[in-house]
């Protein structure tokens, strides 16, 4: 008989992980960042994990979307989009503007609901596979393939976080010109075999940027190169990039910000573009799609609110002949876990994904995932087939009560003006 999936109990443990000062169009990330960690519990002695954002936006719904869960059955998930949706949103979180310090196109009262959903349902999906003896991909209709690959995810970076600001030191030094953008792609094809490279671009001007990727070209011919500046760049610019770069860039990805100057880039270039940006919602495919201002959507079951939804927007893809791959923030191994799963059950995959992860020194899993030969073993245990380790949950969660709550909300600007007393974030475009 299968396990009694009654929800008796949610923890919530908001913690805060070391993230390198890596640099982006914003700004740097912080030295520690938040994330939530959930947990569901159930009456049969089954526990499933998730994890999403940490910033106290999304904590605030986390909260009560915790409560209305008990009683409610872990694989019931249909129903909770619907509950959510009943969840008030503070109006002031959501300016209905480009979100400028997530990087993830406009923040809407939905995006933040269901970027909160998604770790519930990677939670219950958890739970569930573990109660059936069957890994997330089954629950999910089946694996494609047995690994997923991933591409290295490249940024330009400081050798240590700003003097006098704690954090931890990563051992990869300064990446600040094409020699060093090398250096670090050379690392991370030793460490772990990646084969494709995208590099983070909009933080210098973009010659230096084109130097950077023509740099990688030469070290790795053939490989596949991206550069995302993140909505840097005009339209004349980016079709100066697209013209300076086409023979070597598997894709630009968001080189403008919006969908009608998207569309205007693609329209006068062969390079593909690629976006999280622009095509984050539902409600932003149909104008994408209809004036082909993307090639390739990068989906992310975090915002998008959850796995089943990302094969969803897989479907929807492909239906109309554009690529799919996955965007990436910082996130650690069960989010990583969840990716792999999902990403093992769609067809036509023909991006590696992007994994912030070989950049996280910590995690809360008593086995880290690894990568070999760039690409992860699809987990075939029950559930995501990971372990949680209490006391590195524990000690991270105790940095996040510990923080005066500066940390608390992740701000790449207010990083930089640790350093640069004077930076605001950038008005866009930036060149
Ligand atoms: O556009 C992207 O790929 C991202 O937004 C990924 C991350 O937010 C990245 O830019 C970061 O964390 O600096
Ligand atoms: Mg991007």
């Amino acid at each position: 008989m299968t396990a009694d999936l009654t929800i008796t109990d949610v923890r919530l443990t908001p913690i805060l992980v070391a993230d390198p000062p890596l640099l982006n169009t914003q700004g740097v990330h912080q030295p520690y960042t938040p994330r939530l960690i959930v947990e569901v519990v159930t009456a049969g002695g089954i526990t499933g994990v998730g994890e999403t954002y940490g910033d106290t936006r999304y904590l605030e719904l986390a909260r009560p979307f915790a409560d209305r869960l008990i009683g409610r059955r872990a694989s019931e998930l249909n129903g909770l989009a619907l509950l959510a949706h009943e969840m008030a949103v503070d109006g002031s979180q959501v300016p209905g503007r480009v979100d400028a310090g997530g990087l993830r196109g406009v923040r809407t009262a939905d995006k933040l609901r269901l970027s909160v959903v998604s770790a519930f349902e990677v939670a219950c999906l958890d739970a569930l596979g573990r109660a059936l003896g069957l890994p997330v991909h089954a629950l999910l209709g089946g694996k494609v393939r047995d690994a997923v690959e991933y591409s290295a995810y490249l940024f330009y970076k400081w050798a240590g976080h700003p003097e006098g600001v704690p954090g931890e030191k990563d051992d990869s030094g300064a990446a600040l010109d094409p020699a060093g953008v090398v250096e670090q792609a050379r690392r991370f094809t030793e460490r772990y075999g990646f084969t494709s490279f995208k590099l983070k671009g909009g933080v210098f001007p973009p010659d230096e940027e084109i130097a950077a990727v023509r740099a990688l070209a030469e070290a790795f011919p053939g490989h596949p190169l991206r550069l995302d500046p993140n909505g840097a760049w005009s339209v004349e610019t980016s079709l100066r990039v697209a013209r300076e770069l086409g023979d070597v860039l598997e894709y630009l990805e968001d080189p403008v910000l919006g969908t009608p100057a998207m569309a205007e880039v693609a329209a006068r270039t062969e390079v593909p573009l690629a976006t999280n940006m622009c095509v984050t919602t539902f409600a932003e495919i149909k104008e994408a799609f209809t004036k082909d201002a993307v090639q390739v959507v990068l989906g992310d079951h975090h915002y998008w609110g959850g796995l089943r939804i990302t094969q969803q927007l897989a479907a929807i893809c492909r239906a109309f002949g554009v690529g799919v791959s996955m965007h990436s923030n910082t996130h650690l191994g069960i989010s990583l876990a969840a990716m792999t799963h999902v990403a093992a059950t769609v067809p036509g995959l023909h991006h590696a994904c992007d994994s912030h992860y070989p950049w996280q020194s910590e995690d809360v899993l008593t086995e880290r995932l690894a990568f070999e030969g760039g690409r992860i073993t699809v987990p075939d245990g029950p559930g995501l087939g990971v372990e949680l380790d209490r006391d590195r949950l524990r000690l991270l969660h105790r940095r996040w009560l510990d923080d005066d709550g500066a940390l608390r909300e992740r701000d790449d600007a207010a990083a930089m003006r640790a350093a640069d007393p004077e930076w605001i974030t950038p008005r866009m475009p930036r060149w």
